[in-house]
């Protein structure tokens, strides 16, 4: 499904170069739940943001289901992003002033389809995680939980086949946090690819390969038993 090669990032302001990300080379198949691990700043957002076509990379290629992403303008980006990806966020990102319910539509923002199975959709995304009583409710009205339990369910409204989570249990205390592996594992299980940053050794344990970044570098990528 994906396949990075020799993918390079650089950061450059006035006087500073920061290579983010240096020849990174990484296949992964579509169903495989990866759990990407690392120091803080060694590089893991700017991987998942390439791999999420957020940021593009400096030099090298990025092959999904065999087309270049990097040679895309940007347009065609956002129709592959809206086509294919879901992405979740530590911080959950919900909008403060819409529903729950038009939090989740978001999701559908760049999708066509018809009224009716616009809500088909909303409410089964609703029912999936376990959110569907707090539709009319405002995001500040609900836990951190349910929030990234809304924020998921945005994420897979439009059944994206690649879901990118950025520490998604990074907010979340430890019954929260199992029960949102707990829903990553059941999408897994029905058919999405994951790729997920995590700082937790335990959550990292349930994915079905580790990556590890350090310095910018993939410094081991391997398969786990569960
Ligand atoms: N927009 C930017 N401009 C300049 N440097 C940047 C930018 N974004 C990231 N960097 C640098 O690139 C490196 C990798 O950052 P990145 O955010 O990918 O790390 P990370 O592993 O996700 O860290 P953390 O675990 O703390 O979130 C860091 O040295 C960071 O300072």
């Amino acid at each position: 499904m994906i396949e990075l090669q020799n993918v390079s990032r650089l950061y450059r302001s006035d006087e500073i170069e920061t290579t983010a990300l240096h020849n990174i080379n990484l296949t992964i198949r579509q169903g495989e739940f990866v759990a990407i691990m690392g120091p803080s700043g060694c590089g893991k957002s700017t991987l998942l943001n390439t791999l999420g076509t957020i940021d593009r990379p400096t030099s090298g290629a990025y092959l999904f289901n065999g087309v270049d992403l990097a040679k895309l303008s940007e347009a065609k980006l956002a129709q592959h992003r809206a086509r294919h990806l879901g992405f979740i966020f530590q911080s959950f990102n919900l909008v403060d002033d819409l529903t729950i319910y038009e939090n989740i539509e978001l999701g559908l923002l760049y999708r066509q389809g018809q009224k009716g199975s616009r809500r088909q959709a909303i409410e089964t995304a609703m029912d999936r995680v376990g959110i569907a009583h707090r539709a009319r409710h405002f995001p500040h009205q609900l836990s951190g939980g349910q929030q990234q339990r809304a924020a998921i369910a945005r994420a897979i409204v439009g059944n994206p086949d690649l879901i990118l989570a950025d520490e998604p249990t990074g907010n979340l205390d430890t019954e929260n946090g199992a029960q949102v592996m707990d829903i990553l594992k059941g999408l897994n299980a029905s058919g999405a690819t994951i790729i997920m940053v995590t700082h937790s050794p335990s959550h990292a344990d349930q994915a079905s390969r580790r990556v590890d970044i350090l310095d910018g570098q993939l410094v081991a990528s391997v398969a786990q038993m569960l």
